[in-house]
């Protein structure tokens, strides 16, 4: 006889949303996943209808099906001990008398209702018969609804609300409607410099004050609060305490989101997931920029130790001089002096807010942790540098040909060095590309290009010269380390690189 399945083994917390799938991704559906998933609990979803939207506005909306829309919510309910279902855009009065249906025959420990009407960007995401849906049929069953001020306002047959205290009437009012708790959001009250939000238990009024986040990313702040209103209770949390540490996830997540950049509309998603490490490895490090190839200066521990310097001296020189980035090439040096001096350099690199990066030694680069690493064609695959560093770090890649630049961007790197372009004694048996070999590698590349080799104060113009927009600078080594002063030499060469760039297309 076949055995039986038998679950031994953990339950997590499960959620299940019932709303629309926002296309861009920021609401809807998918920002429920993420706020369940960031919380720890498990998010099941049934569609009620897919919506074209994106930062812009919402372009389409193409309801579900009321009898799918019931498939979907026996599948899930049937079999999967859902703790808590939140629901989000309920397209039609047909979906909320389906839903209401299912919740009597699969009864869960909770109910949370964001009665969605209304987009931020204005367009309408409920049909008209939905309002009576909800006061008459869903409200009764909700253990808290969280309108916004326009949905509130509509609830109550279309009031005017434009004060915390009116805030508090609403909830009031609403409340009557049937809920066990309500939430009216500030988030749209006019004029407000913080944050503030009305709970109402049937008893008590409890002001949730938060700080106002200045930034344009808040597309699906609602949808977020209250899936992690019903991840906190599917946690076992208390309501007033999943409220809370629901309003408090939704500012910590705008604030880490505050600038990021996704679609060209007035409102931005936010990143729901901004506590994973790998986030927190990536706020840490600072972004590329391709301008920080334009002075970029690589150590050579011969020139220092001819000239009497430490690689800290050498490196201090040249930012004073105004170099861009750093990167310590040092092919002889033992690995504990090399990793003392690279631990001295990224201070020194970083309190000037240059990048420096390690060459070859990915080791000593996670050691120190450097913001990347440069590659030649026989070093460590670009792809494998990536894995280990992860994807904030920046990795740069020596190429000679069209082929190898290609391979690199596919790889991953984050631009290219290409030369030699003139002959130099830094480097044994390395064939020469010339002038044209560059020309042609930045022709081929989608990545930023550093032109590197026998470039000094008598060669940069002509390099620049070159004049293809993704040259964004020159690499230099005996032009500075074997000089008697480093800065002095980083300061005239930037400025013959400033003064050619002024003409050519090559930019600070
Ligand atoms: N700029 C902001 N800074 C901090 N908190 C905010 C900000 N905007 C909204 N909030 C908070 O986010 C939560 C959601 O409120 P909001 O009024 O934005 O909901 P909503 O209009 O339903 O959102 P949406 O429909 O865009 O998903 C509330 O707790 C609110 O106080
Ligand atoms: C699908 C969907 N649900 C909810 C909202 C409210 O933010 C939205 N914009 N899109
Ligand atoms: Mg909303």
């Amino acid at each position: 006889m076949a055995a039986m399945a038998v679950n031994v083994g953990r339950k997590m917390p499960h959620v299940l949303t019932v709303a629309g799938s926002d296309s861009g991704a920021g609401a809807g559906i998918q920002a429920d996943i993420k706020s369940c998933g960031a919380l720890g609990a498990y998010c099941s979803s049934v569609i009620t209808a897919v919506t074209a939207q994106n930062t812009v506005g919402v372009q389409g909306v193409h309801p579900v099906p009321e009898e799918f829309v019931a498939e979907q919510l026996r599948s899930v309910l049937s079999d999967m001990s859902v703790d808590v279902v939140k629901t989000g855009m309920l397209p039609s009065l047909g979906v909320i008398k389906v839903l209401c249906h299912s919740l009597k025959e699969f009864p869960v420990r909770a109910l949370v209702v964001d009665p969605v009407l209304v987009s931020t960007s204005g367009d309408m995401l409920a049909g008209p018969s939905t309002l009576s849906g909800y006061r008459d049929e869903l409200f009764a069953m909700a253990d808290i609804v969280t309108p916004n001020l326009k949905e509130a306002s509509a609830i109550l047959g279309g009031v005017s609300l434009r004060t915390v205290a009116d805030m508090r009437s609403a909830a009031k009012s609403i409340h009557d409607l049937g809920p066990r708790n309500v939430l009216v959001k500030g988030g749209d009250l006019k004029g407000s410099s913080d944050a503030t939000d009305i709970f109402f238990d049937g008893e008590n009024y409890h002001v949730l004050r938060g700080s106002r986040i200045n930034t344009r990313n808040t597309h699906g702040t609602g949808c977020t609060l209250a899936s992690c209103i019903a991840a906190g209770l599917a946690k076992g949390l208390p309501m007033l305490q999943a409220v809370q540490s629901a309003k408090a996830f939704v500012e910590s997540a705008l604030d880490y989101s505050k600038d990021i950049i996704v679609g060209n509309g007035p409102q931005g998603p936010f990143d729901h997931l901004f506590k994973l490490d790998t986030h927190a490895h990536n706020a840490g490090t600072r972004s590329f920029e391709a301008n920080d190839l334009f002075l970029y200066a690589v150590t050579d521990p011969g020139m220092n130790r001819k000239w009497g310097r430490s690689i800290v001296d050498a490196v201090k020189a040249a930012i004073e001089g105004g170099a861009t980035l750093i990167q310590l090439r040092e092919k002889e040096t033992e690995t504990r002096e090399f990793i003392e001096a690279a631990n001295a350099c990224v201070e020194i690199c970083h309190s000037n807010g240059v990048p420096l990066l390690i060459n070859d030694r990915v080791d000593v680069a996670l050691a120190c942790d450097a913001d990347g690493v440069h590659v030649g064609q026989s070093d460590m695959p670009v792809q494998t540098v990536r894995k280990i560093l992860g994807p904030g770090k920046i990795i740069g890649v020596s190429c000679k040909t069209p082929d190898q630049v290609e391979q690199a961007w596919a790889d991953g790197a984050d631009y290219i060095g290409c030369g030699g372009v003139f002959p130099t004694t830094t480097k044994a048996n390395n064939r020469t590309v010339g002038l044209d070999g560059l020309k042609a590698v930045c022709l081929a590349s989608k990545l930023p290009v550093v032109a590197i080799g026998g470039i000094g104060t008598a060669n940069a113009g002509s390099v620049v010269e070159v004049n293809i927009p993704n040259l964004k600078g020159v690499a230099v080594v005996s032009a500075l380390f074997d000089r008697e002063c480093i800065a002095t030499e980083a300061r005239k060469l930037k400025s013959i690189l400033m003064e050619s760039s002024s003409h050519a297309k090559i930019s600070v």
